[in-house]
């Protein structure tokens, strides 16, 4: 589980369905592939799926028909503990709610994903040790580690925590990011230098990203992007 079979393809989905009812559906995306390190911005109008597509790939929300893989592992075949498993040891999110433990400590926020992947710790050991590539990241993406390393992470502001969320997703170097409208708590400045320093670090640890977000102006900041239309065949909404 730790070390996924050597492939150049982080993620490839083939002939995938989704609905939350059995007679609707929200997704059917025939094929879609994201290459190792590959950046890529994916929009869509609002209730067009894009939300429903990441907790797919996440693992959150189960296929009902086709195939996921990611790193060469197809998601289909794990059990819901070997999923999890994997989730932590490959991927790392930043998605709008949900992200942070509130009352834990940011500089714990930040370690959490080397308490549930040995494969994360490792990486982090790698980089100098999990606290040091901690504070790094903080800093990185425009924190004060020293300053709010011991804060609970209820008490930052909603940019501060999605700069917090950034750091713990990319802590032990998962090979695949997903950022679910990540910068929406940002002005148009920090925004932008949120994202050059998302990319960097993803370049620097060879990450995978796949951004989403309904906001086209942030497309030409990226390697590729596409509207989630154009690979989802299914009718945008939800019958009433
Ligand atoms: N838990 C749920 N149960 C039933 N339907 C849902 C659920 N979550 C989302 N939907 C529906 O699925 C469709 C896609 O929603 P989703 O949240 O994926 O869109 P989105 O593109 O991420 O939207 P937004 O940009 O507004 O966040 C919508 O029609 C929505 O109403």
């Amino acid at each position: 589980m730790s070390s996924p079979p050597k492939t150049q393809t982080v993620l490839s989905i083939q002939n995938l369905t989704f609905g939350y009812t059995a007679n609707s559906t929200v997704l059917s995306i025939h094929g879609f592939d994201v290459q190792a390190g590959e950046r890529i911005f994916l929009r869509g109008a609002s209730g067009s799926g894009k939300s429903t597509l990441l907790g797919l790939i996440s693992g959150i929300l189960a296929p009902r028909s086709g195939d996921l893989e990611i790193l060469g592992q197809a998601m289909q075949t794990l059990s819901p503990a070997e999923r999890d498993a994997f989730r932590a040891a490959h991927l790392g999110v930043i998605f709008q709610m949900f992200n942070l433990l509130p009352y834990l400590p940011v500089g714990e926020n930040v370690m959490l994903p080397c308490r549930f992947s040995s494969e994360r710790a490792r990486q982090a050991d790698a980089a100098g040790g999990e606290q040091a590539e901690a504070r790094r990241l903080l800093e990185r993406l425009g924190l004060d580690a020293k300053a709010v390393w011991s804060q609970r992470a209820a008490n930052l502001s909603v940019g501060q925590q999605q700069r917090v969320a950034a750091a713990r997703a990319l802590i032990g170097k998962p090979g695949l990011i997903l950022a679910d409208e990540p910068t929406s708590a940002l002005d148009a400045d920090s925004r932008d230098a949120f994202i050059t320093l998302l990319k960097e670090e993803c370049t620097a640890s060879g990450a995978a990203l796949v951004f989403v977000s309904h906001d086209g102006g942030l497309a030409s900041q990226f390697d590729r992007a596409l509207d989630l239309s154009e690979i989802n065949t299914a009718g945008a909404k939800e019958p009433a």
